[in-house]
């Protein structure tokens, strides 16, 4: 028997203007998976969930609805087909989750990144960080209906990733400049992406699709240079946001909290309800989370949340 523990943290998908192209993971918290690896077969399907804790029994334990076991029979599909490995044991899949369901969080990333962490470390690392992408973005079509890379993405390879293509898939990873902290907002009531996703109209006009790739492209610059005020002035969303806020109670109070605290930027944490910021500062960053906070408290919904501050994670998903 082998055992490997995975590693995952909570992403940021969209970043405000970079609807399904951009995304970043943050240091804490994240899903734990543990793998143990045993050579004999247990059951007709090579992979099973032994326990799950953290979802309020929420989640599936049907192996092929699971975000993070669903990843791993993709993984070892993928290693018989292209690679001739073929797995003739059993793998028992231990699930910690400490990222809320349908959060903004990239929950459902996060615990498919970190089952494949471990079943790649299992397995002796027959597959690429990048390959290993391609099964996670396949764990999104199953946790929400659409294969969306900007969780998926930076919470197996960290960072900043652009998604310049999905097919074929082309991804840039951008690394953070050094002196940019989140700070990310979660209120205490969930939003499901796939409901948040229907709220999005098919066609956008000419104008607006202007001003959305005119501030993806000077956010990236501004990552890329380390202009925190371009980074600050690029956080504008005319697409999504504009649809979604009226879903989330409090949502101009506590942007609006956000840029008094002195954040560069706020927007939306992927399909929210969860709203992050950005700053120049952790100090800012704490400032501005604590704000956000408060504004949530004193909107009419009287929401309370939780707040996490994190530097961009370089890192992506690991072992324990
Ligand atoms: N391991 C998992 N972790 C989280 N969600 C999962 C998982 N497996 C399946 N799901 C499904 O995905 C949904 C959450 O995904 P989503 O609504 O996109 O929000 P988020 O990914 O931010 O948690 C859950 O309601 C659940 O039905
Ligand atoms: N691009 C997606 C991002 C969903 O992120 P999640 O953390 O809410 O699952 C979208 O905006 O639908």
């Amino acid at each position: 028997m082998k055992t490997v523990r995975g590693f995952a943290s909570a992403t940021v998908g969209n970043v405000a203007c970079g609807f399904d192209v951009l995304g970043f993971a943050i240091k804490e918290p994240g899903d734990e998976v543990i793998l143990t690896l045993s050579e004999r077969k247990h059951s007709s399907c090579p992979v099973t969930i032994s326990s799950i804790s953290g979802d309020e029994g929420k989640l599936p334990l049907d192996p092929k609805k699971n975000t993070s076991s669903f990843v791993v029979l993709k993984f070892l599909e993928h290693l018989r087909a292209q690679k001739g490995i073929a797995f003739n044991g059993h793998i028992s899949l231990e699930l910690k989750k400490h990222l809320p369901l349908s959060s903004g969080m990239g929950s459902s990333a996060a615990s498919a990144a970190a089952a494949l962490a471990a079943a790649n470390e299992l397995l002796g690392q027959p597959c690429t960080k990048m390959e290993l992408v391609h099964f996670a973005i396949e764990g999104e079509r199953v946790a929400c209906g659409s294969a969306h890379a900007d969780n998926a993405a930076p919470a197996i390879l960290g960072n900043f990733v652009l998604i310049r293509s999905y097919t074929p898939l082309d991804l840039i990873v951008i690394p953070p400049p050094d002196e940019l902290y989140c700070s990310l907002v979660h209120p205490h009531t969930e939003l499901r992406t796939s409901f948040a996703r229907s709220v999005l109209p098919n066609e956008i006009p000419l104008k607006m699709a202007t001003q959305q790739w005119g501030n993806v492209g000077a956010l990236v610059a501004g990552l890329l240079t380390a202009d925190y005020p371009l980074i600050g002035r690029s956080l504008i969303d005319v697409v999504a946001e504009p649809k979604r806020a009226p879903l989330i109670p409090g949502f101009f109070e506590v942007k609006e909290a956000a840029q008094r605290a002195g954040a560069l930027g706020c927007s939306i944490a992927g399909s929210g309800p969860s709203i992050f910021a950005f700053s120049s500062s952790p100090d800012t960053a704490r400032e501005a989370g604590i704000a956000m906070q408060e504004a949530f408290l004193t909107s009419k919904a009287k929401l309370p949340s939780d707040m996490w501050v994190s530097p961009i994670c370089r890192e992506g998903a690991r072992i324990l």
